[in-house]
């Protein structure tokens, strides 16, 4: 049973809207990139390979793991390689529509801009095989698109699987104020490479929101679309000024009192709920405690994401799993979950109306329960 239905959650066509690109690395690569990075006697293998494969993380761990995994992802090549890796394991288990999350960076040892970095990200999503991974050529006829999507597995049809890849820059907290807006501003001049939206991520506790509000206003401004990572520590003050922001998704919403909570009902914001991240880093006391079931039932706008799949060993098919198991949702509910997350992508709507679609054919020839 418990299998039968975890084989259903992978067969799904999912939507992801919450990957950081550094936190969905696979564990084998990191431990390869540690053992070349040891060999060289830069880091000490042995050391790093424990932290690595080390479980549960608290959200200080994490921000340590991070800078960890800095050291042995940022440059070029890596970049590239890592990029192609993660939307491959998207594709694999049918995300058909994944917006992507990474910090550009500057790095003056590696020769590495900003755009440099970024750009080493598109060449990665260029170098994906066996799957369609597509960026640019957003206009395919609906057909093709629904022949080579997962669908087009449940159908007994072996094509290669496709998947529709967006790119949301995100911006650190530990970030200037002018390091911010040039991230807002990479992210104008790349709206026709892929980039969609922006992202104020990065360790909680660091930082201050008028930081980054004047990059925020600025990316506003120029009609780009916002999401933020909201209450993952109980931090009142910015709470109240993510919420008064209003901006157009938000993330986690953990640490919220009466009042905020009713503030984030009446608002409609869409929430990137994850479940796995919080209960790890502690922003939720337990699974059955998650605060999804409260917005669920409120039917308040929700999409069930990973957050950081490779830091947290899951998977999107793991997270639609772990809340039919614990929640008690039928696979009818999880359905139209995931059919739902279409509508709060950022992509424009012509993408919408395939991945609409995608799930029509999939509801309407009954290939899902
Ligand atoms: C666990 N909860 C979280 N809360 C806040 N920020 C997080 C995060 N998980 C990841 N990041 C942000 O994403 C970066 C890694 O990916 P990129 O280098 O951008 O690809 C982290 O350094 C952090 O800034
Ligand atoms: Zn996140």
């Amino acid at each position: 049973m418990e299998a039968e239905m975890r084989e259903w959650c992978v067969a799904l066509p999912k939507v992801e809207l919450h990957a950081h690109l550094n936190g969905s690395v696979r564990d084998s690569t990191l431990l390869e990139l540690a053992k070349q990075l040891g060999d060289r006697g830069v880091i000490v293998f042995e050391d790093v390979k424990d932290v690595i494969m080390k479980n549960g993380r608290s959200l200080p761990e994490c921000f340590k793991l991070f800078d960890l995994f800095h050291i042995l992802t940022t440059d070029h090549d890596t970049v590239t390689r890592i990029t192609k890796e993660v939307v491959g394991d998207f594709a694999a288990e049918n995300v058909v529509y994944l917006e992507i999350r990474t910090t550009p960076k500057n790095n003056e040892a590696k020769g590495m801009t900003k755009r440099s970095y970024m750009n080493a990200v598109l060449k990665g999503l260029k170098a994906v095989e066996d799957v369609d991974a597509v960026l640019f050529d957003s206009i395919l006829r609906p057909d093709e698109t629904l022949s080579r999507t997962p669908v087009g597995d449940l159908d007994g049809v072996t094509k290669k699987k496709k998947i529709y890849v967006r790119l949301l820059l995100s911006i650190d907290r530990r970030e200037t104020t002018s390091a911010a807006l040039d991230t807002v501003n990479l992210a104008m001049e790349m709206k026709d490479q892929g980039v969609v939206g922006i992202d104020l991520s990065g360790n909680p506790v660091v930082g201050e929101w008028e930081t980054y509000l004047p990059a925020l206003e600025h990316a506003k401004e120029l009609g780009i679309p916002i999401t933020i990572h909201c209450g993952e520590v109980p931090n009142r003050k910015e709470i109240q000024a993510v919420l008064d922001f209003c901006p157009q998704r938000l993330g986690h919403v953990c640490c919220l009192n009466d009042e905020e909570w009713k503030k984030l009902k009446s608002s409609m914001i869409p929430v990137e709920i994850c479940l796995t991240s919080n209960v790890m880093t502690g922003g939720a006391p337990s699974l059955e405690l998650h605060h999804f079931a409260d917005l669920y039932n409120a039917k308040h706008p929700l999409s069930l994401c990973t957050d950081d799949s490779g830091l947290f060993s899951t998977s999107l098919s793991n997270e639609y799993y772990l809340v039919a198991s614990t929640f008690s949702l039928s696979k009818a509910e999880l359905f139209r979950l995931a059919q739902g997350a279409v509508e709060f992508a950022f992509v424009d709507d012509e993408v919408k109306k395939f991945l609409r679609a995608v799930f029509e054919h999939v509801a309407r020839k009954g290939l899902m329960p």
